[in-house]
């Protein structure tokens, strides 16, 4: 017998070392093997089906053109008005309805399709606006081509929103994307055409329109004619001669500085003439918190040609004595706590990146603290002075207050009114005196307020003129703003000879009020002094 022992050696399983061994081992599972034929199929199946898809939407874009509008550019504004004027969004199952016009048109409420008024004094003309809803897609055709038209809104930081508008056109033709545009212009040019349009900076310095307001007629402004029509027709002639400015090298642009008492008028005009030569005006607040002259400059730049930049109190932001200095740091407490300096100010308005164009309007109540810089010619070519109240503008005034009707016109009234002998009465005899208003309007005035605000007596021109006379005789000259002198007439819309009457009693009044105003600014002063001598 062999004692030599038989050992049966069972081999130690051993792990496996390489990537290939793992593999091999784990295809030993049957169960792990089909789930991983399944991932690669799957994986191949999904890249396909992407390949397709992108192919196909790549290939349906093909046919369409597609135009982004972003909200702070002025084609978004041309969409938007046109959009809201189209007949599709009658139709549309999913609408942003608007109480309000699109850019703030008109004020009055809106009214309903098939709604009656009940108020025959107050006729609204404005129509609820229907606009794309956010975040949907609706389609439309334009010329008989399919579109979609998306809206978006994106909620950025502060809770400030930006929007978006994105339109597809079933076309390859720029043609019809230019059409579309030159539509949408049309409707917002047409729309636009009795108001003007006024922008202001938003927080990111980006300019956004505020408010559309009806133009205001330049006959309503009371100012010696040759010198509104001096200004008028200078900025009319500076826009029509690009090329003359352009072959003399000089920069096209032109700057005026209107200067004066308060209320006399500086912005009214700036407003007319920009309703008169159609501009849209953007009004730039040189103390408004975060300008400095990074953001002024970009904010100038990107102004359109053919426009209005209007700096209101612009002495309120330099002064004089604010040396001039580029370290907007070192400025920004001595220029009324914006951060603009003021070589920042001029080189915005006259370096490299200023816009060619554009009118530039500065109002001041102090030209006398104006840096001399900034009022040179070439920077402010034309200043204008606006004094206190003339005898010659309060008549004026009083004038355009109560404008006389025409004869026609009263008649037409009358017959409505079935009462035309009293107009008649009120036309050719008005009282001779102040104190007696017509009775027949005491008496409307007596039933209800409304038919009292709506009905101003219709004076003859020769009545008119010789309360206006009677007006401006008890208004001193150039001692009130025009603006007070309005205010007073305010209280008597529809009562001229009342108006006349309470003059004097307005007079004595503003003189006692600016009186104790001096005398409260004299004590203020004598304080102050009798606080810093003891001190010193
Ligand atoms: N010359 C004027 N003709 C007609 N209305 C005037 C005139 N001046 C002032 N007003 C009236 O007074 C009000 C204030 O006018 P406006 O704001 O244009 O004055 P301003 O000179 O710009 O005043 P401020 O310097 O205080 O800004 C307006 O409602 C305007 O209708």
């Amino acid at each position: 017998m062999d004692n030599s022992t038989t050992t049966t050696e069972t081999a130690a399983p051993t792990l496996p070392t390489s990537f290939s061994d793992v593999f091999a081992l784990l295809m030993t599972f049957h169960a792990l093997r089909d789930w991983l034929k399944l991932i690669v199929l799957g994986g191949a199946l999904e890249t396909c089906r992407r390949l397709v898809f992108g192919t196909w939407a790549a290939f349906i874009s093909s046919f369409f053109l597609t135009a982004h509008f972003e909200e702070n550019d002025t084609s978004y504004e041309w969409m938007m008005v046109w959009l809201a004027q189209h007949p599709a969004w009658q139709k549309a199952r999913e609408v942003q309805i608007s109480t309000r016009d699109y850019r703030n048109y008109d004020s009055s409420p809106a009214m309903l399709e098939g709604e009656e008024h009940t108020d025959s004094h107050f006729q609204p003309t404005r129509k609820l606006a229907y606009l794309p809803s956010f975040g949907t897609t609706n389609l439309m055709y334009f010329r008989g081509r399919r579109m979609t038209v998306t809206r978006n809104r994106q909620y950025l930081d502060e809770g400030s929103t930006h929007e978006s508008l994105t339109v597809k056109i079933l076309t390859r033709s720029r043609v019809v994307l230019n059409e579309l545009l030159l539509e949408a212009k049309r409707a917002y040019t047409d729309d636009s055409k009795h108001r003007v349009s006024v922008f202001v900076p938003d927080s990111y310095n980006n300019w956004r329109t505020v408010q559309s307001r009806p133009k205001r007629p330049m006959s309503s402004i009371i100012l010696r004619p040759e010198v509104k029509n001096m200004v008028l027709e200078d900025a009319r002639e500076f826009l029509a001669s690009e090329k003359w400015y352009a072959e003399r090298g000089i920069p096209f642009r032109r700057g005026y500085l209107l200067h004066g008492a308060p209320g006399a008028g500086k912005t009214s005009l700036i407003n007319s003439i920009a309703g008169e030569l159609g501009l849209d005006i953007y009004v730039i607040t040189l103390s408004k918190r975060g300008l400095d002259d990074t953001s002024l400059n970009a904010l100038i730049t990107d102004m359109p040609a053919r426009s209005i930049a209007l700096m209101e109190d612009i002495d309120a932001a330099f002064t004089h004595d604010v040396q001039r200095s580029a370290a907007s740091s070192d400025n920004s407490d001595l220029n009324g706590g914006g951060g603009v300096t003021l070589s920042g100010l001029l080189g915005a308005i006259d370096g490299v990146a200023a816009q060619e164009g554009r009118l530039l309007f500065a109002t001041t109540n102090h030209v006398e603290r104006l840096d001399a810089a900034l009022s040179r010619p070439g920077r402010m070519d034309i200043h204008i002075d606006f004094g206190l109240a003339t005898k010659w503008q309060a008549g004026e005034l009083f004038k355009a207050f109560y404008p006389p009707a025409a004869r026609e016109d009263a008649k037409r009234e009358a017959a409505d009114d079935s009462d035309a002998s009293e107009t008649d009465t009120l036309l050719e005899s008005a009282p001779a005196t102040p104190s007696k208003q017509p009775t027949t309007l005491a008496k409307k005035d007596e039933i209800t307020n409304l038919s009292y605000a709506l009905r101003p007596p219709r004076l003859a021109p020769h009545v008119l003129n010789d309360l206006a006379a009677k007006f401006a005789e008890a208004v001193p000259d150039q001692e009130f703003s025009m603006a007070a002198l309005q205010g007073h007439l305010m209280g008597f819309k529809t009562r001229p000879y009342e108006a006349v009457d309470a003059v004097a009693a307005f007079v004595e009044r503003e003189r006692t009020a600016a009186k104790r105003k001096a005398q409260l600014a004299q004590e203020k002063k004598d304080a102050a002094a009798a606080a810093v001598a003891p001190a010193s």
